[in-house]
C-alpha cells in the first residue's frame, strides 16, 4: 500500500468516526442518553497532526462526497426524469383543457438550440455589464454573477443576431473568480472584458449627444424600452444583490445622467413585487427579442420558465405582495465543460437545475 492510500485510508475511518459523532451529536442535541453521551465522550476525534481544522474539516466532506455522490446523481436523475414526466402531464393537461401549450414547448426547444451559427446578423446593439459593484456581493454572490455572465457567453454565442456583450470594470473580485474558477475565459472570443475602474472612464461623458444613446436598464423606474435601438448601449447592472439595493442602478444612472428603463416585463410575466431579473436572464431576452421578430412576449417565453410567462395579458396584473418571485428563475451551478459554458445536458434538461439568484 502506497502512502498515499495510507492516507486515504485513515481520513476514510477518521471520515465514518466522525460522521458517528456528528449521528451521535445530534442524538445528543435532542437530549440522548446517558450511553450515547458516553460513546460520544470516547470518539472525540482529534485533529490530525500537521492539518489545520478548517483542511480537516475539507477533507471529511470530500470523503463524505466521495461516499454519496453516485446516490446523489443517482437521485438527481430520477428528479430530472420526474421534472420531465410532470411537464409531459402539465401539456396533456393544457390540451385536454383546450390550453395553448406552445409556451410549454417553445421554453425547452431554446434549450435545445445548441449549434452556434457560423454568422450572426448584426444588430448594431452593444449591452454593457457594469460590474463596479464588486464590493456590495459576498463570495457566493459573486460566483452566482460568474455564473450568469457564462451563461450570457453562452446565449450570445449561440444567438443568430450579433448583440456585442462588454463586461466592464473587470480588475476586482469578479476577475479573480474568473481566473480561479473559469481560466479558459481568456479564449472567450465574442465577449470582451474590460478592466476601467468606474463606468463613466469608458461613457463619452463629454459628448451629450454620444451619450443619450446610453440606457441604463433598471426594474426601479416606469420607463418601459419597447424597442432596442440601434446604435444604442444599454447597460446592465453587473450584481447579484438579493433585492439588498433597492434603487442601486437608478441611482447610479441618473447621477452620470443616463436615460433609464425597463423591459416590458409586467404584460408578459406573472410575477409578485418588484420584478427584478437576473443579468443573464436580461441579456438572454435581447438576444431573444430580435430572434423572435422584436416581439418581447415570446422572448420572455423563452427565456423564462413557463409558469412564470402568462402570455398577452388579458387582466390587470395581481396585487404585489413584499417580494419577487423571479429569485426562483434558473442558473446554472457552474461551467462544467472546457469552454466554461453551462453543460449541455443541464441545458437540455426539462427543469431547471437551480433557480436563479438576483
Ligand atoms: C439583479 S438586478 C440588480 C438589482 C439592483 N438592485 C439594481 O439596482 O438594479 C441586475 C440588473 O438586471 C437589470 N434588470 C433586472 N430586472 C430588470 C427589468 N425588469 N428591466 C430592466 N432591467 C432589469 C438591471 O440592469 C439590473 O441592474
Amino acid at each position: 500500500m502506497s502512502d498515499k492510500d495510507i492516507d486515504t485510508v485513515k481520513v476514510g475511518d477518521i471520515a465514518s468516526k466522525e460522521m458517528e459523532n456528528q449521528d451521535t451529536e445530534q442524538s445528543q442535541k435532542r437530549g440522548g442518553s446517558d450511553d450515547e453521551k458516553n460513546v460520544f465522550k470516547r470518539q472525540k476525534v482529534v485533529v490530525p497532526e500537521g492539518m489545520t481544522k478548517r483542511e480537516y474539516k475539507r477533507q471529511l466532506k470530500q470523503q463524505r462526497w466521495e461516499e454519496t455522490k453516485d446516490e446523489y446523481k443517482q437521485k438527481k436523475r430520477e428528479k430530472k426524469k420526474a421534472a420531465r414526466e410532470r411537464r409531459k402531464e402539465r401539456i396533456k393537461e393544457a390540451e385536454a383543457n383546450g390550453e395553448n401549450s406552445e409556451e410549454l414547448h417553445n421554453y425547452h426547444q431554446m434549450k435545445r438550440a445548441k449549434v452556434a451559427p457560423q454568422e450572426q446578423i448584426s444588430t448594431d446593439v452593444k449591452i454593457i455589464m457594469d460590474c463596479e459593484f464588486d464590493a456590495l456581493m459576498n463570495d457566493k454572490e459573486i460566483v452566482s454573477l460568474s455564473n450568469q455572465i457564462t451563461r450570457s457567453y453562452s446565449a450570445k454565442k449561440h444567438s443568430t443576431y450579433d448583440v456585442q456583450l462588454d463586461i466592464a470594470s473587470f480588475n476586482k473580485n469578479l476577475k479573480k473568480r474568473f481566473e480561479k474558477a473559469i481560466p479558459q475565459y481568456d479564449k472567450w472570443t465574442n465577449v470582451t472584458f474590460v478592466e476601467n475602474d468606474k463606468l463613466e472612464d469608458i461613457l463619452p461623458m463629454n459628448d451629450k449627444e454620444a451619450l443619450s444613446k446610453y440606457v441604463y436598464l433598471t426594474a426601479d423606474t416606469d420607463e418601459v424600452i419597447d424597442t432596442l435601438e440601434p446604435h444604442h448601449t444599454y447597460i446592465i447592472g453587473g450584481i447579484v444583490d438579493k433585492n439588498r439595493y433597492k434603487n442601486l442602478c437608478l441611482n447610479k444612472a441618473q447621477s452620470l445622467g443616463l436615460k433609464i428603463g425597463r423591459l416590458p416585463i409586467d404584460k408578459f410575466i406573472k410575477m409578485n413585487g418588484r420584478q427584478v431579473l437576473a443579468t443573464s436572464h436580461v441579456f438572454e431576452l435581447c438576444c431573444k427579442w430580435f430572434e423572435n421578430d422584436k416581439d418581447w412576449g415570446k422572448a420572455f417565453n423563452e427565456v423564462l420558465p413557463p409558469r412564470k410567462v402568462k402570455g398577452k395579458l388579458t387582466h390587470e396584473p395581481e396585487p404585489e405582495p413584499e417580494t419577487s418571485e423571479l429569485s426562483e428563475l434558473h442558473e446554472h451551478n457552474g461551467p462544467s465543460n472546457p469552454s466554461g459554458e453551462p453543460s449541455v445536458s443541464s441545458e437540455q434538461s426539462d427543469e431547471p437545475t437551480q433557480l436563479a439568484d438576483n
